[in-house]
């Protein structure tokens, strides 16, 4: 029988986003979490986390054999919250790494058509999917934004298992009518709506109060869809305002360029022939859209995407591994866009947020040595995209992406390497980060953003509960 949640006393140290320019560094604190996964308390200046407990408890009304305490071990030890990927394909998992020399349509024909149908096959869906959870919980991913598959069954597997494991997550079935294999694509618009509600319908009903996984209307991108799905898309989007919508836009040049052709403004009613107009024609430009990539995006559609309140999911790792261009970021924010990192596994080569937020620090280098130097990202800015930004990216905005009375824990216990007077390893020996000892925290936090990976996340927790503790 699986045991009741209990409340929960986090004590140590706490690092997380206020703004996009700073963290904040709690130390000697004390956070509170009740049996929902609220945090209810965030108490710093206590000696011990005895004396956290002596002083909260009360003031909670709860006894103390009633609360679990996890209390950091050392000065290299620390809270972050959970990391947020707001664009991956759970289907393609299997693929990561593998990308040779292609670029996003060939790519597309060659890797990735063929393993998404063949996720029909329900024992090879679960096996995927169930990696792919273990996985990026274990990289510190507490909520993601998936694409599943064109198939019904497997997205609703999909969720299923999301669900048992504890991750947040919305799941999307891919809709796509055209410009796909036959073997690979929805028979009509009707049925991609139909298949669509059904879906919908499976994910609403084994979490009614979107309590940790909800549906996501997911055209695959513009040309994939014919005008008729689209319209019917942006028709249900209009009847279900509370449905997030996820799509790609402008990764491209030869993307961009097919868009032009197979949407003429004669044929949307769009007053120009922009990728972002076609969205926009179609009702599904809105503040709960979430586009991918957005690397070449002209100025007028930046302003379009900002006055629609649509957000940017940036996928640094994918548009270096199959070279779609270097997207600009600082620009974005400037223009008024939120936006959020996405590993894109499988055109991202990673599982790790982490991954794509070093990566994201680095594209924004060479967008400097393109001629911007106000271009580059700091370590704050790249942890704030991966937390807090993408929060607001999927709509979780103000509930998860930083410790703060009402939000939910959803939170990740990160282990740095201590060295000791000897230069031997003292702790978390495997991993990729050595601290000295005389770094101070904006330091160590810079090394684990450029040098750390999985084995630094040793504990992760979604609403609360425990859902991946590292080995060793
Ligand atoms: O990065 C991407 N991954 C995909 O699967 C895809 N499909 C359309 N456009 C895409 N871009
Ligand atoms: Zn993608």
């Amino acid at each position: 029988m699986a045991t009741p949640p209990k409340n929960k006393l986090f004590f140590g140290s706490f690092v997380h986003s206020k703004t996009l320019a700073e963290l904040e560094y709690l130390h000697s604190t004390a956070i509170a979490v009740d049996a929902t996964g609220k945090i209810v308390a965030v108490e710093p200046g206590h000696a011990t986390a005895a004396a956290a407990a002596e002083a909260l408890l009360p003031k909670l009304g709860w006894a103390a054999g009633d609360v679990d305490t996890v209390a950091t071990k050392s000065d290299s030890h620390f809270f972050f919250p959970g990391f947020i990927d707001t664009h991956l394909h759970a289907s393609q998992y299997p693929n990561v790494g593998i990308f040779g020399n292609s670029t996003l349509l060939d790519w597309l024909n060659t890797y990735t058509f063929p393993l998404e149908a063949s996720l029909a096959d329900p024992a090879k869906a679960r096996k995927v999917y169930t990696r792919v959870i273990r996985k990026t919980l274990a990289h510190g991913t507490t909520t993601a934004a998936y694409y599943a598959t064109v198939d019904v069954s497997s997205t609703n597997l999909l969720a299923d298992l999301c669900l048992a494991a504890g991750q947040r997550a919305l799941v999307g079935r891919v809709c796509m009518d055209q410009l796909s294999p036959a073997y690979y694509r929805d028979e009509s618009p009707a049925a991609a709506l139909a298949s669509t509600l059904a879906s919908i319908a499976h994910i609403e009903s084994i979490d009614p109060s979107a309590s940790l996984v909800r549906p996501v209307l997911t055209p695959r991108f513009a040309p994939s869809c014919s005008a008729p799905l689209l319209k019917g898309l942006g028709a249900l989007a209009a009847d279900r305002p509370d449905l997030p919508i996820q799509t790609h836009i402008s990764e491209n040049k030869n993307e961009i360029a097919l868009v032009k052709e197979l949407f003429p403004p004669s044929s949307t009613g769009a007053p120009d022939d922009s990728y972002s107009s076609v969205y926009d024609a179609f009702g599904l430009l809105t503040e709960r859209t979430i586009l991918a990539h957005g690397v070449h995006l002209s100025e007028v559609e930046a302003e379009l995407i900002a006055k629609r309140g649509a957000k940017v999911s940036h996928c640094p790792c994918s548009n270096s591994a199959i070279t779609s261009g270097a997207a600009r970021v600082r620009w974005l924010i400037e223009k008024g866009v939120t936006c959020g990192l996405g590993t894109d596994m499988s055109g991202g080569y990673s599982p790790s947020v982490l991954e794509a937020a070093r990566h994201a620090a680095l594209v924004s280098r060479h967008v400097a040595m393109g001629g911007d130097d106000k271009a580059k990202l700091t370590v704050e800015e790249v942890l704030y995209l991966a937390t807090r930004g993408g929060a607001d990216v999927v709509g979780l905005g103000g509930r998860v992406g930083a410790f703060e009375v009402g939000m939910e824990w959803d939170a990740q216990l990160v282990g740095l390497g201590t060295v000791d007077a000897e230069g031997g390893a003292v702790e978390e020996e495997d991993g990729n980060v050595d601290v000295f000892g005389w770094e101070t925290w904006e330091e160590r936090i810079a090394k684990w953003v450029y040098n750390g990976d999985d084995r630094n996340t040793r504990k992760v927790w979604v609403k609360g509960r425990l859902v991946h503790e590292r080995k060793g």
